[in-house]
């Protein structure tokens, strides 16, 4: 039996312009590692992250979440498994909704799949409880809670939708280049803040950028993808080795 967090075997995504996105890709992630999946713009990072979570149709191979497999369940069927996978974007500003104070973001992922979930590590002893113990999670004063979006820095907001993706305890979050729109100082301190995260509370990554620097810091494992295929896989300390995959070896002379 597979005993993987998530499993994936032969997906494929032909969008409806006639487009193969993603062509037969397999791999797995276990109960709290970091797997980074390294490519060029376009390769088709965005959209394995948009199957794999379901917000996109696939086309073809399985997809199983703790030992289930969801690529056909519909969003009723896929209900129970959503609080489970997280997804935190490239842009914050797109993710959080302008017209809703901080408190009332960070809430809304509870309110819609956390009523009857355990709580493993934030007490949730009351809503505003609830909301101090998150921002102190990601490290921003509880003054905040009470702001809009838009008077927060992007380092600030990443943070905000960070705290919303752990709040309802998932066991896998897909990181979209999540430091792509951010300077190099809040860059390195979101990384750091994930790191922390990811120890404190067991969680899976799927840490995926164009940036190789970026990812081999955070995952054990890498993946290298190019035109909707995986021509590498390697545990972090094999990078540098002679066998790696000749685009792998272009990708490491960039950075
Ligand atoms: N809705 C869509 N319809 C048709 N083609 C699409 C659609 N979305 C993406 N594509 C195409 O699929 C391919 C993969 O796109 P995708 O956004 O997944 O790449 P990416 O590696 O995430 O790129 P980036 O790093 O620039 O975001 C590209 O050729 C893109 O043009």
């Amino acid at each position: 039996m597979n005993t993987s967090l998530l499993s994936v075997e032969q997906l494929t995504k032909e969008y409806k312009n006639g487009k193969h996105a993603i062509r037969g890709v397999s791999f797995s992630l276990e109960q709290g590692e970091c797997l980074g999946l390294v490519g060029e713009s376009g390769c088709g990072k965005s959209t394995l992250a948009r199957c794999l979570l379901r917000l996109e149709p696939v086309t073809g191979g399985t997809i199983t979440f703790k030992g289930k497999p969801i690529q056909q369940l519909n969003e009723k069927q896929l209900n129970p498994y959503r609080r489970d996978m997280q997804i935190v974007f490239q842009n914050p500003a797109a993710a959080l909704n302008p017209r809703l104070r901080i408190r009332d973001s960070l809430l809304d992922p509870y309110n819609q799949y956390g009523r009857h979930m355990q709580h493993n590590y934030f007490s949730c002893s009351s809503r505003s409880a609830f909301v101090d113990e998150l921002l102190e999670a990601v490290e921003l004063p509880s003054s905040l809670a009470g702001r809009y979006p838009h008077e927060l820095s992007g380092g600030q907001k990443q943070r905000v939708t960070i705290a919303r993706a752990i709040s309802i305890e998932p066991a896998m979050i897909v990181l979209d280049e999540p430091t792509a729109s951010l300077d190099v100082l809040s860059q390195g301190a979101i990384l750091t803040l994930l790191e922390q995260l990811q120890r404190q509370l067991n969680l899976a990554y799927l840490f995926i950028s164009h940036d190789l620097a970026a990812v081999s810091r955070m995952s054990s494992r890498l993946l290298v993808m190019r035109e909707g295929q995986f021509v590498d896989e390697f545990a972090r300390q094999e990078m540098f080795a002679e066998d790696r995959h000749e685009y792998t070896k272009e990708l490491i002379s960039i950075y």
